[in-house]
């Protein structure tokens, strides 16, 4: 699903971000990315939808090569792929429905097919009631909703989020994790990266843990293993 051999990230301004990174994340894994501030966990994010480039190594997601991809097969690469940021991200200027939707107009789906498919994620994210909604209308929590349900509206093989409920209290991040543990559950692979010890600690999920841009420690049902 997800194959990086040797990694390394180095930025433009000398920033060693990522070194030497190995790491195979397969088909349903639900994969944490932990570690300190500064330790590489948004730029090992980034790499996977091709935001960054890494320096040095191979990195393949869902079957393609993102290493040597050419700039006109990004949108190819991302369609697999659902993205949840931390702040939301959503259009300001369009309804919850038409922010969901969009995702599937861009790839042409069928009128009929967008509704029925928008109701459904909006459904399993809990918020039917807010279509005709703006995003300034909502909670943080009903926002981070509404990303989720952009991401996986067209059906992603992957759902990769960083820090997606930080800017979130405890108990909307609960809800949250709960709406990404239902996708999980239904063979989606998600990949998050987190500072969110409590659920970390409580959900005994594969973590990873990146210190210095290299990846310290890997556990099948792992723990946050670090103080807030
Ligand atoms: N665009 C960039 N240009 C230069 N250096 C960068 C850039 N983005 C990140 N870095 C550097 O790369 C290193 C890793 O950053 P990254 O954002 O991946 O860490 P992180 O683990 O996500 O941190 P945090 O938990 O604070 O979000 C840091 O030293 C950072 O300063």
């Amino acid at each position: 699903m997800i194959h990086m051999t040797g990694i390394s990230k180095v930025y433009k301004n000398g920033s060693v971000a990522l070194s030497d990174i190995s790491i195979d994340i397969e088909k349903g894994d639900f994969l944490f990315v932990v570690g300190p501030s500064g330790a590489g966990k948004s730029t090992f994010i980034k790499l996977i939808f091709r935001e960054e480039l890494p320096t040095k190594g191979q990195l393949v997601v869902n079957g393609r090569n993102v290493t040597n991809m050419p700039l006109s097969e990004i949108p190819y690469l991302r369609r697999g792929l659902g993205i949840v940021f931390q702040d939301y991200r959503l259009l300001p200027e369009k309804t919850v429905y038409e922010n969901v939707a969009f995702a599937m107009r861009v790839i042409e789906a069928p009128r009929r097919e967008i509704q029925k498919r928008v109701n459904s994620v909006m459904d399993l994210v809990g918020l039917k009631d807010k279509f005709r909604c703006f995003p300034n209308q909502l909670s943080g929590g009903e926002q981070q909703r509404v990303a989720i349900a952009r991401a996986i509206v067209n059906n992603p093989v992957v759902v990769i989020a960083d820090e997606p409920t930080g800017n979130l209290d405890p108990e909307t991040s609960w809800d949250i994790m709960r709406i990404f543990e239902r996708i999980n559950k239904s063979g989606t692979t998600i990949v998050m990266a987190t500072h969110d010890k409590t659920i970390v600690d409580a959900m005994r999920k594969r973590v990873i843990a990146i210190e210095r841009g290299r990846i310290v420690r890997d556990q099948v049902k792992g723990v946050y293993g670090y103080e807030d």
